[in-house]
Order: C-alpha cells, then structure tokens, then sequence
C-alpha cells in the first residue's frame, strides 16, 4: 500500500495551483507525515469566489445531457482508481482500509445518482385558472441553479460527504468550492482529480485547501455566495450560520443518537447491530450509537451479549485486511474522549469495557449507570464509548432517548409491530431505524436530523432541490 502520497496542489478555478506555504497531513495512526497540500489564503479564497462567478454561469449554461457525462465519468473515475481513493481516506483519516473501501464505493454511487438526478430535475405545469378570472392564462414552473455552493466538510466521511455536495450541486447547475477539513483533504483533492479528468469545464470547481481560520470566513461572508452546504460539528454549524447573512443554508450536524431495546427483540441481533453502529470508524459517524436503553426484563441478556460483541472488536493497523476499528483523528481527540469517559466515572458511572487510550487510539468503552446529566449523555462524544441504560417500558425509552438537543436517527429492537410504529411516530429525530441500530443510510434516501442536528435534507434527490429555485412562467392568451 502507498504509504507517502506526497506533496499535492489545490484546484483553484479549475487550474491547480502550489503555494509557498503548505500543510503538513498526518496520519493519525502514528503521527507521521503522508503529504502535504497549499495552505490556502484569504485571497486564494476571494479569487476562487471571483472566478466562480463565472464558473457558475458556464455550469448553468451546460445541457442537462452535459452534467450526465461529467458525472457518469466522475463516477467512473473513482471505481477505476477505488484502491488509490481507499488508501487515500485510510491514511489521512480514521477509517481501516475496508472502511475506506466502502466508502468509495459509496462515493461513485452518489456521484451516480447525482447524474441520474440530473434528468429528473423538472418542474410542472401549474392550472392557473383554478382562481376565478385566469381562464386565459397557462404557465408552468422549472428550475434553475442557485449560482456558487460553498461546500464545507468534515473530516470523518471525507470523500462521499464530498460527493454529496458536488454530486447535486453539478448536477443541478452550479459553481462548487469546496473546503475540506484540514485533517483530511487529500481525499477532496483525488475528488477534483475525478472532475478535473471527467471535462468539467474550468471555473466550476475549486478545492481550496488551508486552515478554516485563514480561508474559511471569506467564502462564508462573501455576498456572491448563493448556499452553504455545511456538515459538521453543531458549534460550528451555528457559528457558520451567524455569519452567513442571505444564504440558503444546508446545515448536516452532529448527533448522539439512541436505540431502544425491548424484552421481545431478537437480542442476538440487536448486540451485534449496535456494537457495529457504535464502534465502526472508531465511533467518529454522526450515525454512532451512543445510547442504548433496555427494557429491565431483558438488560442482563442483552448486556453479556453486547460486551462480547465488543470483546470482538479488533482494533489495530488501519491498512490491516483484519482490523475492525483504527484510531481517533489525532490524539487530542482521543484525550478528550479519555477525559469524557473519566468524568462520567467521576460522576457514578461504572466501565464494563475498554476505557483506556494509547495515543490517538481509544479502546471500545461500554459504560453504565451513568447519570443522565452528565456530558457523555448529553453531547456528541464522537468517539468510541456507549452508555448502556435499563428501562422500565417503551415510554421512558423514548422520553430519554428524546431528552438531547439532537435528533439525527435512533434505532428500535422490537418484534411488536405497534411499539415500532409508536417508536417511529414519538422518537424526535431525522430517521427511525426499525430492528437496525442508528448508523443505516443509503446515500439515495433523505438524510438529516432536527434540533441541533441540523437543517435541511441530504441524499442526492433532495439536495439537488435545494441547490436549485423554481422560476414561474405564466402567459395570458386570448381566444382570437
Ligand atoms: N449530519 C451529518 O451528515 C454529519 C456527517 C458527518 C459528520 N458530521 C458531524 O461533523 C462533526 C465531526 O467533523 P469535524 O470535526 O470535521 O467537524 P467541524 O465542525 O470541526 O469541522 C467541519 C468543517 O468545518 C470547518 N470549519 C471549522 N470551523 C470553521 C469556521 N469557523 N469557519 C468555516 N469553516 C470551519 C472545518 O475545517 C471542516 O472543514 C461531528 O459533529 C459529526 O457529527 C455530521
Ligand atoms: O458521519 C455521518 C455520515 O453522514 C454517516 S454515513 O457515513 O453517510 O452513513
């Protein structure tokens, strides 16, 4: 496997560019360094903002048939390289290189969706006359491209989370800048490589790599801006939106989501669902269980279950076939992760497994009897440590799993079709997933959360609406 990837360039406007000043990227398994990319500037940014103007009328001037080929070849692109892509996002992320593998491969399908999307962005005809005096008068509606998308993304999905902002915002006419986390733009930069080969034209595109700080308030503030397309950490989210002023705003935030396990559910199942969904990409998916609340009758079965399921877990080498679950995404991430699971034992909480850290890797952790004020129970821990709670009934489950300010998707064990049904009707989220932990999405379907996980829906059908505005056409005529 290629361990230096190298010094790399930014795509700025379509043509990539050096700097004086680069970036170091680090793998966060050993800290070493894998490569480097240009340390962005403000003014690197207010040009890529200048020159998308123009990119945004060249994108919005491309036939729908155009936008199909770009992305069909885009997606092309990735498969035809899947391994160079996979040990891209394995070395500067987080991710093993079978999560990274996956994750490609979902990349090209959402790429592919976008193009297939493409044809169906449509309008419809609008029957005027149902108002009294409009017999004369017929008309329609289409869409048309908001104009330039500021793409901002986070560093634990850093290609397909990537490929759901360019995929529709392509596809639906716009100009794309996108700024990748600073831990992870390698990926953003192999993704305009896959355009750049596809025949974009040039202007539509930039990667502006560099520090959020340096680059990052220009693209957000600057008027020519039509949308914001951010996922990442609620903070951040908020403070993005403050400064935004009139833009859309598409906002895919953090979570920390529950699962409800009733007495009649299949418990086999529901252990090895929920280890997976809490310790896949060593907990850092917005989809992480984090919470798991148990039915009393069924706790004990379920709990032994549940920790040799994590027993199971092999942490290791994240280019290693046989590794299960790799590092956090620096070791500043794993102290505090280390620090969150010392304060909940501080505050009553009892360690049934893992619990420790060596550098940026943090064992498996399973918690219980922890009180539900404390911060592990109440914020996104991100990391790779769940807190199991006993339950008298469906109700206090659902009161509980809805007393955060997050609401992305929870999951429900239950063979009793009518507690399914109340679950998906009472739980205050984005997606209930039913006899599945919380960590499910197709890249297809509507994807996003309520309170502070964010506004707006992802998913290529429903982004590409939101990338685009409707424009009435609406003609009188007379009888001649
Ligand atoms: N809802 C979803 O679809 C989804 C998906 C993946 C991750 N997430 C969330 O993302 C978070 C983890 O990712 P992260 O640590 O990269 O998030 P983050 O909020 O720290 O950073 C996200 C992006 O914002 C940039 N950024 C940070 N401060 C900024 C500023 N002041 N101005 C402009 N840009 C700024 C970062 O450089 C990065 O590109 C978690 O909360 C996770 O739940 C949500
Ligand atoms: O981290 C959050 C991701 O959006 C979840 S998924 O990887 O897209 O399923």
């Amino acid at each position: 496997m290629a361990e230096q990837i190298g010094k790399q360039k930014m795509l700025l406007a379509g043509e990539w560019v050096e700097k004086s000043e680069e970036i170091e990227v680090r793998n966060p398994e050993n800290n070493e360094v894998i490569g480097t990319v240009p340390a962005g500037s403000a003014s690197d940014m207010k040009q890529a903002v200048e020159l998308g103007r123009e990119g945004a009328e060249t994108a919005s001037n491309l036939s729908v048939r155009e936008r199909m080929d770009i992305l069909t070849k885009a997606a092309d692109y990735i498969e035809a390289h899947l391994d160079t892509f996979a040990v891209t996002i394995a070395m500067e992320g987080s991710k093993t290189i079978n999560e990274a593998r996956s994750e490609t491969a979902r990349a090209a399908e959402t790429i592919r969706i976008s193009a297939e999307e493409a044809r169906r962005l449509t309008g419809e005809s609008i029957n005027f006359d149902q108002m009294p005096g409009n017999t004369d008068r017929m008309g329609y509606y289409f869409r048309f491209p908001v104009g330039i998308i500021a793409a901002i993304t986070p560093f634990n999905d850093p290609l397909n989370l990537i490929a759901h902002k360019i995929g529709p915002g392509i596809a639906a006419g716009n100009a794309v800048i996108i700024k990748p986390a600073t831990e992870t733009p390698l990926s953003a930069v192999k993704m305009a490589e896959a355009f750049m080969n596809a025949g974009l034209p040039p202007k539509v595109l930039s990667v502006i790599t560099g520090r959020a700080g340096d680059i990052g308030d220009v693209l957000i503030e600057s008027p020519d801006v039509n949308m914001i397309s951010f996922t990442g950490g609620m903070e951040t989210g908020e403070s993005i939106a403050k400064k935004a002023g009139l833009k859309r705003l598409s906002m895919e935030l953090g979570s920390n989501s529950p699962v409800i396990v009733r007495a009649d559910a299949d418990l086999d199942a529901a252990a090895a669902s929920c280890a997976d969904g809490a310790f896949a990409a060593a907990g850092q998916n917005c989809l992480s269980v984090q919470r798991i609340y148990i039915e009393e009758e069924a706790y004990d079965s379920f709990r032994s279950r549940f920790l040799q399921e994590t027993a199971d877990v092999k942490t290791g080498s994240k280019l290693s076939e046989d590794t299960d679950v790799g590092p956090l995404i620096n070791e500043k991430e794993a102290k505090r992760v280390e620090r969150w699971i010392e304060e909940a034992v501080e505050a009553g909480g009892t360690i049934a497994a893992g619990g420790t850290r060596s550098g940026a890797y943090v064992d498996p952790t399973v918690l219980e009897n922890v009180p539900d004020d404390a911060l592990i129970v109440k914020e996104e821990v991100f990391g790779p440590a769940v807190l199991l709670f006993k339950v008298k009934h469906l109700d206090e489950a659902i009161k509980r799993s809805n007393d955060v300010n997050y609401g992305l998707q929870a999951g429900i064990f239950t063979t009793n079709i009518n507690a399914a049904l109340k679950a998906s009707k009472k739980l205050h989220v984005g997606g209930v997933m039913i006899n599945d932990s919380s960590d499910f999405r197709i890249d297809a379907m509507p994807f996003g959360g309520v309170k502070g996980s964010g506004l707006g829906r992802e998913g290529v059908e429903y982004a590409i609406k939101e990338m685009s505005e409707e424009r009435i056409v609406a003609f009188k005529w007379t009888d001649e």
